[in-house]
């Protein structure tokens, strides 16, 4: 019933398709960055309230009121904030969750705010706990106490700040304690993009790279790109590799079908991992319900691996279900490894709602 899977060796290939920036990519993402609402594409509503809340605060002469961005990584979070401070003519500060580990790393940060500043706080939900009462004045109040000596002959002294606009980037809005969320004036959430709007992406990206990018090459890089910006541009990066190498510098649909072949990274935008995954859970398992432990070990893979990095998209993707009694995969994924669905299955042929979701043990 198997084909053979073109895609089997492909053991060596790094990981193109993940949503964070890789260390050295921050450098090169910097010049692809649109500098205005109007050139960022997508997002039509949360460009459409943004610009709003952003005019009302210049027409009134103010800072703008605090704005909480949540979404997966690439969407473009930090692209905003920078925009937000471009659009009000004000200078950007950027910190992050992970950097404030405690009160006085946050005090720092805050009394060299000046007035009007876009202070961009990346991955809000990871700050430390002690920080976070102090950033609760700080935004209210635009007052921090900072406290000098310890023990009982502690002393709070007050420091007024200089009004400022936060703008607080989350991918989990989950973790955020009530009470931070709630100091936020406009919360926005990121979408996944449209594979037409990863084109216009794309397109914009070319120009400022000088590749010759063809129509069917950006539909082709769009449809693997997970509905993700950053991928897109990285895949982009690596097609052009290919396409100065080996295809006279143009790329068409055909010149970047053969380079992510190269790297692996199939018409769905899956990687090795995931289609290990996924093979795994067809092949060995039978489709499913498999515990995740008995997963990981099918693909030589840390737990956390295989659930935080392949199982979100396929997930999303329509491939892999999370029940009370394991993972399933599901018609799509029988289908997309080129397999067909037998009987069997926990979603098998002919089964529309299978009896997964009644147990409560978590596999
Ligand atoms: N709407 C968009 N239009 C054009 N380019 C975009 C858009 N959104 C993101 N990009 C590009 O994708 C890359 C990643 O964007 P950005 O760094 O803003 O994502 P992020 O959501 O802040 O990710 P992280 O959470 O990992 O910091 C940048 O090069 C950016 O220019």
């Amino acid at each position: 019933m198997s084909e053979p899977d073109p895609w089997a060796d492909d053991e060596s290939v790094t990981r193109l398709v993940g949503g964070e920036a890789e260390p050295d990519e921050r450098t090169v993402e910097a010049a692809l960055r649109p500098r205005t609402l109007a050139e960022f594409v997508g997002q039509e509503r949360l460009r459409e309230q943004m610009s709003l809340v952003l005019d009302a605060a210049k027409a009134r002469g103010r800072s703008a009121d605090h704005l909480l961005l949540s979404g997966p990584p690439g969407l473009g979070k930090t692209t905003l904030a920078m925009i937000v401070a471009a659009e009000m003519g004000v200078p950007l500060r950027i910190t992050s969750g992970p950097a404030i580990q405690h009160a006085g790393d946050l005090a720092a940060i805050l009394s060299s705010v000046t007035e009007g500043d876009v202070l961009f706080f990346d991955e809000i939900h990871r700050m430390a706990r002690p920080a976070e009462e102090m950033l609760y004045t700080a935004m209210e109040d635009f007052r921090v106490d900072v406290v000098v000596g310890k023990g009982p002959g502690a002393t709070a002294i007050p420091l007024d700040l200089p009004p400022f606009t936060l703008v607080g980037a989350t991918t989990r809005t989950g973790l955020l304690p009530g009470p931070l969320r709630d100091r936020f004036g406009f919360t926005g959430h990121l979408e996944l993009y449209e594979p037409a709007e990863l084109e216009q992406v794309l397109v914009r990206s070319a120009q400022l790279l000088a590749v010759d990018l063809r129509d069917d090459g950006s539909r082709e890089i769009a449809g693997r790109s997970r509905g993700t910006p950053r991928i897109a541009n990285r895949l982009l990066r690596r097609v052009r590799d290919f396409a100065e190498v080996r295809a006279d510098s143009v790329v068409t649909g055909d010149v970047a079908r053969a380079a992510l072949q190269v790297f692996a990274v199939d018409e769905l935008g899956l990687d090795r991992l995931d289609r290990a995954v996924l093979r795994a859970l067809c092949k060995n398992f039978g489709g499913g319900p498999v515990g995740l432990g008995t997963l990981a070990v099918a693909v030589g893979e840390e737990r956390e691996t295989v659930e935080e990095v392949a199982e979100p998209f396929l997930v999303r993707a329509g491939l892999l279900a999370r029940t009370p009694r394991g993972r399933v995969s599901t018609p799509a994924a029988w289908h997309h490894l080129g397999l067909s669905v037998p009987p069997s299955a926990a979603f098998g042929a002919g089964t529309t709602e299978p009896d997964l979701f009644s147990s409560v043990d978590e596999a």
